[in-house]
């Protein structure tokens, strides 16, 4: 009998699920990576759509409130998909998620963000979801990041800005991710520090120390598109293997 994955119209699409995208920390391209992600699979005949989960840091465009990591996940997608599944919580203040929604008397709840997120799946192919700042940042009182991660049940994708303490950072996410038994599918080595003259050992370094493969090095560009570190990305390691 033929899977979903074995008919020329829908080739593996069953196996797309999604990626989780993680960083080392905030400010470190999450979204610029997690945008070429939706790009990538897009471009590869799925219906993709990015997503993020809880955004902290709001303007108003005269018309509503907006988060800019939402506009560039929107951007990409090729999948008509109601905003407040993308970003079930959009906090005002651009600080830590759990300390904005303290100040707005709001409660993030993890069962209404799978319950978005189910609906993300349903819609389509592949679910990129980005993450705010790190693996462990609080999302309430009990909740990490990584208990959202376990319960959306996604592979990780980890995006190390690359400058001076991001090895430690970069093995200590690796340690968080093993420890809630996630997979890790690889890492992206984003050169965030233009001044950085020993990037390549860095790079080096981690690729001898993190148990996953790097999926590509993007060099520092200011205004780089979604296009662009798409095509810096391995596609073949990201396709083949998502979900
Ligand atoms: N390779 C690069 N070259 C130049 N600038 C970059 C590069 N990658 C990211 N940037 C810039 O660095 C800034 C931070 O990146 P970005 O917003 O993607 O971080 P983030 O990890 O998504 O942070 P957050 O935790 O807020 O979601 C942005 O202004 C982005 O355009
Ligand atoms: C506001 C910012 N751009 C991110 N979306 C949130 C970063 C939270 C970091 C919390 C922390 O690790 O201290
Ligand atoms: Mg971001």
């Amino acid at each position: 009998m033929n899977t979903a994955a074995d008919r020329p119209d829908r080739p593996h699409r069953a196996r797309h699920k999604g990626i989780f995208v993680t960083g080392t920390d905030t400010g470190v391209g999450k979204t610029l990576v997690a945008s070429a992600l939706v790009h990538l699979h897009a471009a590869h005949g799925l219906r993709c759509v990015g997503m993020k989960p809880v955004a902290s840091g709001a303007f108003h465009d005269g018309q509503r409130w907006c988060n800019e990591d939402v506009l560039a996940l929107q951007a990409q997608a090729n999948v008509q998909v109601p905003p407040h599944w993308v970003n079930p919580y959009l906090l005002r203040r651009a600080t830590a998620p759990h300390i904005a929604a303290a100040e707005e008397g709001v409660t993030i709840e993890l069962e209404h963000l799978a319950a978005c997120h189910g609906h993300l799946a349903a819609a389509s192919d592949c679910v990129i979801v980005e993450g705010a700042g790190g693996l462990m940042v609080p999302l309430d009182a009990r909740h990490n990041t990584d208990d959202l991660v376990a319960r959306l049940g996604l592979p990780v994708v980890l995006v190390v800005g690359m400058r001076l303490g991001c090895i430690n950072h970069a093995l200590l996410t690796q340690q968080a991710i093993a420890a809630r038994g996630l997979p890790l599918l690889g890492w992206v080595a984003n050169e965030i520090d233009p001044a950085e003259a020993c990037m390549d050992a860095m790079v080096e370094s981690l690729q001898a120390r993190l148990h996953a493969p790097l999926l590509g090095r993007l060099p520092w560009q200011p205004g780089m598109s979604a296009q662009e570190a798409a095509a810096r990305l391995s596609s073949a390691a990201l396709i083949d293997t998502a979900g």
